[in-house]
């Protein structure tokens, strides 16, 4: 089962993705890397220090990839971790921080004013969660926000578990909609 581990940079993608490998066994495709290493962009954005993703190339070079990970790995989970991971999947968990707090992580995270603006904004308009309803058939959301990473691996790991037993109707808590961060960013 392919499950996309999506939203803001800074919500805590990489740090749940790396405790649930640990912890279960479950195999995940950092995306962004591969992005990079693999050319599956058409252009780089100088002035953003980013790359404009190619989303076909990308979806046609992770079909090999992820019918092999899903035999390996317990389960058969593969998660695809990236902030793009919900143009991919079918299924979305879409991690959320408060905009104020998202901003500290960045602020840790050494992100410019401009790109830690960029993200608090985006985050505040729901921006990950919109375009994950667009693009996804199943969508979870995850407050992540005065909770530690540990706490938010636990969330995620009780989504997938539910969905692996087939329980998807206990998972009310993490139906969308429930966050209106609108006016957050000063
Ligand atoms: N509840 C939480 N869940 C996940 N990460 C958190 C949480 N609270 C604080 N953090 C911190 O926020 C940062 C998230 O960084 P990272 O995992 O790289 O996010 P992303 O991959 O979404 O850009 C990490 O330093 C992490 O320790």
């Amino acid at each position: 089962m392919l499950i996309g581990l999506t939203g803001t940079p800074g919500t805590g993608k990489t740090s749940v993705s790396r405790l649930l490998e640990k912890r279960r066994g479950w195999k995940v495709i950092y995306l962004n890397d591969l992005i990079k290493e693999e050319h599956l962009y058409t252009e780089i954005d100088e002035e953003r220090n980013a790359v404009v993703a190619d989303i076909e190339l990308i979806r046609s070079r992770l079909t090999g990839i992820i019918n092999e990970m899903e035999k390996e790995s317990t389960n058969g989970i593969v998660i695809l971790e990236s902030h793009l991971a919900h143009h991919i999947t079918d299924i979305a968990i879409v991690l959320r921080a408060y905009p104020p707090e998202l901003k500290k992580r960045l602020e840790m995270r050494g992100y410019s004013e401009e790109k830690i603006k960029e993200n608090a904004e985006a985050e505040a308009i729901d921006l990950i969660l919109a375009e994950a309803f667009e693009w996804c058939d199943r969508v979870y959301e995850v407050n992540t926000t005065g909770r530690t990473a540990e706490e938010t691996a636990g969330d995620v790991e009780r989504i997938i578990d539910h969905l692996l037993s087939g329980k998807e109707e206990e998972l009310q808590e993490y139906t969308p909609g429930s966050l209106d961060w609108i006016d957050s960013v000063p």
